[in-house]
């Protein structure tokens, strides 16, 4: 059993409350890659932004949890190298299925993790939910639930279909599960393809333009749940510059499409306080590797193409912690 304070990290409770206060987001960027954490420590460093590091259960099984999590816990020691005094890294369990997945995060050293039991019925997500959370706050790490369904990905019945939050349910489960924020479903979903053409209107140029998300659904919520910190999965807004460079070299990543960043900007204002990106990264790296690959045929060297990779993602970063969520310069 190590405990995250041992090793530097921070839970999410003090970061939310300030984000809350303060009008903007935390924001959560998933890795599994060194390139990936280094991209992120290297854009919240110097933007002095708290970050949340998000690990999936898949992230786990690619890396190697062992590993990983190590990474992970450099990252404050990278962070301090980088010049940030007071480094305010969370390490979050992203979507974590089981109580058994989120007490192996607790024990290593996690001091964040999601349980996500959102597709089960409501009494045993609020069962399960409750059982996380018991466990975790003993060692004060934080919990996050989620309540409603995201199409996608979550959705097993379709991929254009949302179950949205139901605001009658929130004080309930907020209460009897005792967790510290709740991820709620207002028409985000996870992935490069958030809806379908037939979902959306075309702009002159002929580029998609997305419905909007369900925001008197957060309105709802908040009202049920006065300061209580909302989480926004799904949140990456598909950057069509990235969509098309990866076209332009042979990709095929037709008709991509995701949330408008300045819908993210109004939902950083609110309670929502955790903006979760990890497809918007993808899109950097795969675009940058196929540039390389595309216009430098010759390079075998991996940071010849990793290494412009890192760099557009840092670039990506930067510019949501700034120009999106607002972060910047609030963990000085
Ligand atoms: O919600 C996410 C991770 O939990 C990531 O969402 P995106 O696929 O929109 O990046
Ligand atoms: O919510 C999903 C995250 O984007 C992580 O995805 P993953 O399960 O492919 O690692
Ligand atoms: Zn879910
Ligand atoms: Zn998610």
């Amino acid at each position: 059993m190590v405990s995250y304070k041992e090793l530097g990290l921070v839970n999410t409770r003090e970061m939310f409350a300030k984000a809350i206060k303060g009008g903007y987001a935390i924001p959560a960027f998933n890795f599994n890659n060194m390139e990936q954490l280094q991209a992120i420590i290297k854009a919240a460093s110097e933007e002095k932004s708290p970050v949340i590091l998000q690990v999936s259960k898949g992230a786990r099984n690619y890396a190697n949890a062992t590993l990983l999590r190590y990474m992970a816990q450099g990252a404050v020691a990278y962070a301090k190298e980088l010049g940030w005094e007071h480094p305010q890294i969370v390490l979050h369990l992203d979507h974590g299925d089981s109580f058994e997945l989120c007490k192996s995060c607790i024990d290593s050293g996690f001091s964040s993790v999601m349980i996500d039991g959102s597709h089960l019925p409501y009494e045993e997500n609020v069962a399960l939910t409750k059982k996380v959370v018991d466990y975790a706050h003993q060692f004060d790490v934080t919990v996050e639930g989620e309540l409603g369904v995201l199409a996608g990905v979550e959705d097993e019945v379709s991929s254009d279909h949302h179950t949205y939050t139901d605001p009658e349910e929130v004080i309930d489960f907020a209460t009897r599960t005792g967790c510290d924020s709740l991820a709620i479903s207002i028409g985000t979903s996870h992935g490069a393809y958030k809806f379908t053409p037939e979902q959306c209107t075309r702009n002159a140029e002929g580029r998609l333009v997305p419905p909007p998300l369900a925001f008197e659904v957060l309105d709802a919520v908040m009202e049920k749940l006065p300061g209580f910190p909302i989480v926004l999965h799904g949140s990456s807004s598909v950057p069509q510059e990235y969509v098309d460079i990866i076209n332009k070299y042979g990709g095929k990543l037709p008709d991509a499409i995701g949330i408008p960043e300045e819908e993210l900007r109004k939902a950083a204002k609110s309670a929502v306080c955790k903006i979760n990106i990890d497809s918007d990264s993808r899109l950097a790296m795969t675009a940058a590797v196929r540039e390389v690959f595309a216009t430098k045929p010759g390079e075998f060297d991996p940071r010849k193409y990793l290494g412009p990779a890192r760099d557009e993602m840092e670039k990506l970063y930067k510019h949501k912690i700034v120009n999106v969520l607002g972060s910047n310069g609030k963990a000085e």
